[in-house]
């Protein structure tokens, strides 16, 4: 029998904060447990002067949760928060760091995938513009910042969580010539898990510095819809070289893709284009053309702001059927129009030296 979530609990609350005088449970500093098929995973929350304190502590749980029936692996990751500002010195001082969004070392681009509302496409368009980029020869990654529900490892088709053999880095998977990681499988999966702002500013830290990336010529970044706490995380901490929106012909979809825009003008971060997604339907019987969402709206949108339409997507089934199966149609039907089109597009970002 698998062990379970409470017997996991049970064990963790007999481990003492070193920091604190509670346990970590009841101290806040074990975060997002996640206890499946016997695999226990969590992360230590600690400041970065007290990493030393908590090395006991991660063995102590290491040994201890290890030793219980039911449980296969345990993985404990440490992340750190800020930790207080020190008191100001006032004395002369070499030169302070540079502020503000830092390059990620060995991530020689970061490009964000945005749209205003959920559903357009965004996680479809993202894996196979990573794809597309990987069948071009560059070495890519891609992020998965979905903190409400991963969809990559489902569309790139990989399975099983992200291990860390170490307690320090984190082995991304990879697939499809394209390295992955997901921000929603730091998380339970049974739990809806409420990011607060310094958890997910250590998650997000966490994922571009201590994931196994390797050299990448550009991390493709899938935000979650929307203009929330991710995105302006993600353009404060790290420099986000340009941001494609994806968006629907519909009305609806389009105002919430201006909101989105806004904010990217707002946090200084270019925008390459837009893209049309589900813009003509397409009959498998015959071969029709159909605008049933209403046609040209991200055209003009795109016109106004003076940045590219990148690219038009139909709505298409076999688009649908290849995401949700595991290889994306740029791998699944390389020779079909759309899969030209992403093809063509990741031509473009290369050769316009942005992917
Ligand atoms: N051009 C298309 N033709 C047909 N189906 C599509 C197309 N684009 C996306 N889909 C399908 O629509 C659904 C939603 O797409 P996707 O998950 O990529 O959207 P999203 O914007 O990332 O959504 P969310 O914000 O909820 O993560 C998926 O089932 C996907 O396969």
């Amino acid at each position: 029998m698998a062990v379970t979530r409470d017997e996991v609990l049970a064990v963790l609350k007999g481990i003492a904060d070193p920091v604190t005088d509670t346990d970590i449970v009841a101290s806040g500093t074990m975060r997002a447990l996640s206890v499946t098929d016997g695999k226990v995973r969590f992360v230590l929350e600690i400041a970065p002067s007290q990493a030393k304190a908590y090395e006991a502590v991660q063995a102590d749980a290491e040994a201890k949760l290890g030793a219980l029936p039911g449980v296969e692996a345990v993985s404990v990751v440490m992340t750190a928060h800020s930790a207080p500002a020190a008191p100001p010195d006032l004395k002369p001082q070499r030169k302070a760091e540079p502020a503000g969004p830092q390059q990620v070392p060995g991530i020689d681009r970061i490009l964000a995938i945005a749209s205003g509302k959920g559903g357009v496409g965004k996680s479809t368009v993202s894996a196979n513009l990573a794809c597309a980029l990987a069948a071009e020869g560059r070495r890519v990654g891609l992020l998965d910042a979905d903190v409400y529900g991963p969809s990559q490892p489902r569309m790139l088709g990989v399975s099983g969580r992200p291990s860390s053999p170490d307690g320090k880095t984190i082995l991304p998977m990879r697939n499809h010539g394209v390295t992955m990681m997901s921000l929603g499988l730091m998380a339970n999966e049974d739990q809806a898990v409420v990011w607060r702002g310094p958890m997910l500013m250590g998650a997000l830290q966490q994922m571009l510095t201590q994931v196994q990336w390797g050299a990448l010529d550009v991390l493709i970044v899938d935000l979650p819809p929307g203009t929330g706490d991710v995105q302006m995380t993600l353009c404060q901490k790290a420099k986000v070289d340009g941001a494609i929106v994806v968006s629907t012909p519909q009305d609806v979809a389009l105002i919430d893709a201006r909101k989105g825009i806004d904010m990217f003008n707002q946090m200084k971060t270019p925008i390459f284009g837009l893209i049309e997604n589900m813009s003509t339907h397409v009959c498998t019987e015959c071969g029709h053309e159909e605008h049933i969402f209403g046609h040209g709206g991200v055209a003009a949108e795109a016109a106004k702001l003076g940045v590219p339409l990148l690219a038009e997507l139909p709505l298409d089934l076999d688009t649908r059927i290849a995401s949700d199966g595991g290889a994306p149609i740029v791998v699944s039907k390389p020779a079909s129009k759309q899969a030209q089109t992403f093809r063509a597009l990741a031509r473009r970002l290369v050769d316009e030296g942005r992917a």
